[in-house]
């Protein structure tokens, strides 16, 4: 990862807090040349930020702010804000004897600033006209699940916000999810459901993947002036359109058919046979020379040829020589004995490979067949949901979407390969460990037959020559933007079906080869 994706990376906390004291050493290196500290820096930005939320002058605000240094932020942002003339209350969640100099210093700010220090039984007691709401009360010092009072507030205060419609800013993290997995923190626990989440010194992996897509809402990052030197590569970025760029090559006058590939899926059981033709469709529609469509076995019915895309050709694949042919595999495929035949002879001979649905399935059933996947040389994508991925890594489901990365990472490196483990912020991970989040996609994506579509359009990027990873980060892309842009349209989230992401993948794949 090069220095050209910093604005991608994202971090974990151990990361930020070590950017961060590196930060802190320069500044005590330079005499304090720099006389703002960092969290005036991160006041001043949430206060740009608040800004632009609210649409009149004398805004009544409340912001929360919390026992630590996030709510250190709270304080400066409240003091900025009311210096502007807007009407600003905080409620203080923590001893103030207990704060950090930092925190003291910003405090003494807002009360000169004329801030109102209110309590929760004085809360209850104002007229509910806020304008906005900015919640400092944890950052990535969250130790534990919100409780008692806290709980209740943050139930409140989301409540709140709802029932006003206004806009709920997080500071840092919406207090209560777990700033690295994006999970809210506690069995039972619960979080700040904010609209805007300004982010400081580096973008967090937890603000993008699991619950923490619905609890941060839109995500900025304000860097407090560290000098990009301080920001190492890191090992997770963000998978956006712009990050893609310059992958896809516009296609050579001097090209044909052979030139991009054939793909064979393999698939559909009785009862199945549609995911097998979703993921030829979605192969096709994404550019492959030749799609062949293998559905193993003698199936009653089964179809020929596909009537609406009688471009796709019908093999068997018990007779195919794989050696020159990029295979999807598992699309409805079923776990019978026949078929894990095909998928030992797919792990050993495709040139490229895409495991997905009932292939999976049969690999977590078996020690031999994810020893032979591992001892892989070519390219090879999984694109496991959260139970599969939970079945591969002999755990329960829960597990895996606890801690997201973990499950993507441990895959990856054990079955030595890239997976994409699909949800809400999808996550492209490498053997390496170096992994990818996207930042496409919506709840319309939950229906049958989406995640055949996905196998198919991964298939036929790696036969037009992408890697593994560039192939996995495109489609998983490219598939969710397709989602987001049909349910703009008012395709969806309801009713969206898988075939008609087909053309608007065609479209965004076309988008990406643009310069
Ligand atoms: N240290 C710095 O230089 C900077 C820190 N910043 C802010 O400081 C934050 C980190 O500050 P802290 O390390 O003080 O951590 P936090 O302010 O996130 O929270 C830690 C405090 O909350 C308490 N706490 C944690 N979980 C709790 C729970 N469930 N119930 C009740 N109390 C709980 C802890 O005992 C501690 O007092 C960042 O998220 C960011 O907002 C920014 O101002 C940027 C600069
Ligand atoms: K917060």
């Amino acid at each position: 990862m090069g220095n050209q994706d910093s604005v991608y990376r994202v971090y974990s906390v151990a990361e930020i807090r070590a950017i961060e004291t590196d930060a802190l050493a320069m500044q005590a290196d330079a005499g304090n040349a720099d006389t703002m500290s960092l969290m005036q820096k991160a006041g001043l930005a949430a206060a740009h930020l608040a800004a632009e939320l609210l649409t009149q002058a004398h805004a009544k605000i409340l912001v929360l702010a919390g026992p630590g240094n996030n709510g250190g932020d709270a304080f400066e942002v409240a003091a900025l804000l009311s210096a502007q003339g807007h009407v600003v209350h905080v409620l203080q969640c923590g001893e103030t004897a207990n704060y950090s100099s930092d925190a003291l210093s910003s405090r003494h700010k807002a009360q000169a600033q004329h801030v109102q220090f209110i309590d929760t039984a004085i809360l209850a007691t104002l007229p509910a006209d806020w304008a906005l709401i900015i919640d400092g009360l944890f950052g990535i010092g969250l130790k534990q699940a919100p409780e008692g009072s806290i709980a209740s507030l943050i139930r409140d205060i989301n409540k709140l916000a709802a029932e006003l419609a206004i806009p709920l800013l997080a500071l840092d993290v919406p207090s209560g999810l777990n700033a690295d997995t994006g999970q809210v923190t506690g069995a039972d626990g619960i979080a700040v459901c904010a609209t805007h989440t300004i982010s400081f010194i580096g973008n967090k992996t937890g603000l993008h993947t699991g619950a923490g897509r619905d609890y941060a809402g839109e995500v900025s990052v304000a860097t407090l002036d560290i000098p990009a030197n301080f920001f190492p590569p890191g090992k997770a970025r963000l998978n956006t359109a712009a990050s893609l760029k310059g992958i896809l090559q516009p296609r050579k006058q001097n090209s044909h058919k052979g030139s991009y590939g054939d793909v064979i899926i393999i698939g559909g059981a009785s009862g199945m046979v549609g995911a097998a033709i979703l993921a030829a469709r979605a192969a096709q529609f994404s550019g492959a020379g030749r799609i062949y469509c293998g559905i193993p076995g003698v199936i009653p019915l089964a179809p020929s040829y596909d009537s609406l895309h009688p471009e796709i050709m019908f093999r068997s694949p018990e007779d195919m020589d794989f050696h020159n042919h990029h295979v999807v595999i598992g699309p409805g495929l079923g776990t019978s004995a026949s078929v894990q035949a095909l998928l030992t002879k797919a792990i050993k001979s495709a040139k490229t490979l895409v495991v997905d649905a009932d292939a999976l399935n049969l690999i977590a059933a078996d020690a031999a067949l994810a020893h032979l996947l591992a001892a892989r040389t070519a390219a090879s994508v999984l694109t496991p949901h959260p139970l599969e991925a939970a079945r591969l890594l002999q755990q329960g489901v829960a597990e895996v979407q606890a801690d997201r990365l973990l499950a993507a990472r441990k895959l990856a490196q054990q079955l030595n390969t890239v997976v994409v483990l699909k949800g809400s912020g999808s996550i492209i991970c490498e053997a390496n460990g170096d992994l990818s989040i996207n930042t496409t996609g919506n709840p319309a994506l939950a229906s049958g037959g989406t995640g055949d579509v996905l196998a198919g359009v991964t298939g036929a990027l790696l036969a037009q020559g992408c890697t593994a990873a560039e192939a996995a980060r495109i489609a998983v892309w490219a598939h969710a933007y397709a989602a987001d842009e049909l349910v703009a349209q008012g395709v969806g989230p309801i009713g969206l079906t898988a075939s008609e992401l087909l053309p608007v993948i065609r479209q965004n794949l076309n988008l990406l080869t643009k310069r």
